[in-house]
């Protein structure tokens, strides 16, 4: 069974993917991603962009190794062309075991993720939960140290660690599952829209947590993400979607600046329009 390489370079590799939804309800096979093809190198930062339903959770599930964990079988992702490896590990058949020894070292924040902590667990023990899940045996101390640091950079009190989700408010939901999202250390976090739900005044929180994060450990990051901020402060790359197609790769600059596919330019527009509402809004 083909073993993570953590130090492998690129670290992500897709290679003319194509990914599908089985039929259900009367319905056809659906193709939510085709053809797409890009590597993801070491250390670098990426993010996908484009419009809702253009298939970028699908692909950001189907790396993060997670492609055929929903328990609904309709939700689960088929690759049905082309290639794609995480960390030297091919995706095309991940068997249970190979697949869990492999998101071991990818952190994947779903989307809407604060809405999905589980209600029973208050904060800190929803921060510890994938600690203690893969050993008994941690420095509590080191531990909460961390997590102290963690709260301080996304302004969240330390008394919250004794509330429960619903307790909170959905911007704070979402910070707590972004931290936790990180608790692993994984060498390779996906993360679907980290700042939704949360209100102008705390998302660039999320984005210094990010950062920090990254400073730390030198991860690799694949973000969905519209946020402008976010988007200047970590991204270097962009893939840009839409109807399941690459319709724009590479630097995030030199993209938007020759957009020479109409969406491109759009979503260029629309990104600089809301840059320029988040500055009136302060
Ligand atoms: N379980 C499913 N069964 C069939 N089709 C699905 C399923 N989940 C998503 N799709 C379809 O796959 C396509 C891509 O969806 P996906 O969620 O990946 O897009 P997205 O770009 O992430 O959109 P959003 O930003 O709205 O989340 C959409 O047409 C969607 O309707």
């Amino acid at each position: 069974m083909a073993k993570p390489v953590v130090e492998a370079d690129p670290i992500v590799r897709v290679s003319d993917l194509s990914l599908s939804y089985p039929a259900h309800a009367g319905g056809r096979e659906f193709e939510a991603v085709e053809g797409v093809s890009f590597d993801l190198a070491r250390g670098g930062v990426m993010a996908l962009l484009g419009e809702s339903g253009s298939g970028k959770s699908t692909l950001a599930r189907f790396l993060a190794g997670r492609g055929s964990d929903a328990g609904d079988r309709s939700a689960r992702i088929r690759l049905t062309g082309g290639a794609a490896s995480v960390m030297d590990v091919s995706l095309r058949r991940l068997g249970r075991r190979a697949g869990a020894r492999l998101t071991a070292y990818v952190g994947h924040l779903g989307q809407d993720a604060g809405a999905t902590l589980t209600p029973e667990l208050n904060v800190g023990d929803l921060l510890l939960e994938p600690i203690v899940e893969r050993s008994k045996h941690f420095d509590r101390e080191a531990l909460g140290e961390r997590i102290a640091e963690m709260m301080d950079i996304v302004a969240l009190p330390l008394a919250k660690l004794q509330e429960y989700p619903y307790e909170l408010s959905k911007g704070q939901r979402q910070r707590v599952a972004v931290m936790r999202a990180l608790m692993l250390d994984p060498a390779l976090l996906i993360a679907d829209e980290p700042t939704l739900g949360v209100d102008a005044n705390n998302r660039p929180k999320i984005v210094d947590l990010l950062r920090w994060y990254r400073e730390r450990t030198a991860a690799t990051m694949l973000l969905i993400s519209h946020d402008i901020g976010m988007l200047e402060a970590l991204v270097e790359n962009v893939l840009v979607m839409q109807h399941g197609r690459t319709v724009g790769h590479g630097d995030i600059n030199e993209i938007f600046r020759h957009a020479d596919h109409g969406y491109v330019q759009l979503l260029a527009q629309a990104l600089r329009a809301t840059a320029y509402d988040e500055i009136a809004e302060e």
